[in-house]
């Protein structure tokens, strides 16, 4: 057994409000002194830049594009956009440090994801702002970056990662099996884990994104706090049925998707409440609908992300299913800061040359490892 090491995680994901960091110890198969986390939200002007970046990726990397002619403007404000995003993780690391007493010394290894900005497995194309290196400088902390560029490579869906680690977590608590952990972000996935370790992972659909989407268009609210709006709305049928009859959602795993693959309402289709209420019942029926891609179903349902702060989301999935569901938090798992903490596990993982994904997690043909260390400078 290797020693545990001291990581920190940190995860921007794809709603691009900001960055968790997460504390804990692992040796990359075991979990210890876990719970510390704290969220770090971008400023308002660069979360916009964000989006512009993600905007400039599409153009740059999008289908569409038949020529490789990219406008040097557009590689511009990617470059200076992923400055901005490793200067703004340094300093949530520096914060994060201070909040708890801690100084770089306690901390052997960062595990930093980036800002996905462009995804496209089957293109083989998956792009996270975030520069590894920049960031073990500013912070003089050794740093694994880039995870998903490998298993892309090796024709991997690139995505979900998370999986590994919700299996490691899994297995602290006597739940019994299979358990399904379904993770509501901008994108929702899910980890079904069974009884002798099996593992299959795939992206199910929307978690917020479309809602978040919805909210801002109609009524420039970042999200629908608390489900407020959809629980006044009404779930437009013929709507949620035009919206759910996307093939994505039927093919089988494995399976990834970016953020604007699919299509959310269309300006001022419905009312802000019933879209809110359409939108919601469609991540519900979504994350319902996936167990006709497992082998058996769940006996429970864990929701984690910021989706399973939402009682509309909840209610709804916990009426579309069969078997108990319950949140990450009332399990003792910290539901808000459960990415930080995987990506802070896999990059011990990816130090020890340990698999990160795996067949029935992203397709990828043989168990593969991931990510690139950037050295701190010694001293
Ligand atoms: N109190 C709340 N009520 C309703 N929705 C909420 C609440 N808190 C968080 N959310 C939703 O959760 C979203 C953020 O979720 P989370 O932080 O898990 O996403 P992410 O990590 O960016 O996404 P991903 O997992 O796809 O990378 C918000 O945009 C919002 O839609
Ligand atoms: C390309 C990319 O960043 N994908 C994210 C996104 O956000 C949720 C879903 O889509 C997920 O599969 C993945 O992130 C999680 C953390 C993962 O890889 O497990």
């Amino acid at each position: 057994m290797h020693d545990a090491v001291t990581v920190l995680g940190l995860m921007s994901g794809t709603s691009m409000d900001g960055i968790d960091v997460a504390l804990l110890s692992t040796d990359g198969e075991r979990l210890t002194d876990r719970g510390r986390g704290l969220s770090y939200p971008y400023p308002l002007d660069a979360r916009d830049r964000v989006r512009e970046a993600s905007k400039a990726a599409w153009r740059i990397w999008g289908p569409h594009v038949k020529s490789h002619a990219v406008d040097p403007e557009d590689m511009a404000l990617l470059e200076a956009v992923e400055r901005e995003v490793t200067e703004l993780h340094a300093k949530a690391i520096s914060d994060f440090l201070d909040a708890f007493g801690l100084s770089r010394k306690d901390i052997n290894l960062i595990g930093f994801h980036g800002q996905t900005v462009f995804h496209d497995a089957s293109r083989r194309i998956t792009r996270q702002l975030g520069n590894g290196p920049l960031l073990a400088q500013l912070a003089r902390i050794d740093v694994v970056h880039d995870f998903r560029s490998a298993d892309v490579a090796a024709g991997g869906q690139g995505a979900p990662l998370v999986p590994v680690y919700h299996r490691a977590v899994s297995d602290e608590i006597g739940f019994e099996k299979p358990l399904a952990v379904v993770n509501i972000g901008g994108i929702a996935n899910i980890t079904w884990i069974d009884a002798d370790g099996t593992v299959i992972a795939f992206d199910i659909g929307p978690g917020n994104c479309m809602l978040d989407e919805w909210m801002q268009q109609e009524a420039g609210l970042a999200f629908d706090r608390n489900g407020e709006a959809a629980l006044r709305g009404k779930v437009d049928k013929a709507v949620l049925k035009r919206l759910a009859s996307h093939p994505f959602y039927r093919r089988k795993p494995p399976k990834s998707l970016d953020r604007y693959d699919l299509p959310g309402l269309k300006e001022r289709e419905l009312s802000l409440e019933d879209g809110a209420a359409t939108l919601t019942a469609l991540t519900a029926r979504e994350i319902a609908a996936c167990a006709e891609f497992l082998p058996k179903r769940p006996r429970r349902w864990v929701l984690a992300g910021g989706g399973a702060k939402n009682p509309a989301i909840v209610q709804a999935i916990a009426e579309a299913v069969r078997e108990p569901v319950i949140s990450a938090d009332e399990m003792g798992w910290s539901a808000e800061h459960f990415e930080a903490e995987a990506f802070g596990f896999l990059a011990v993982r990816a130090l020890r040359k340990l698999p990160l994904t795996f067949p029935l997690t992203t397709g990828v043909q043989r168990p593969l490892t991931g990510g690139r260390l950037a050295r701190a400078p010694r001293g």
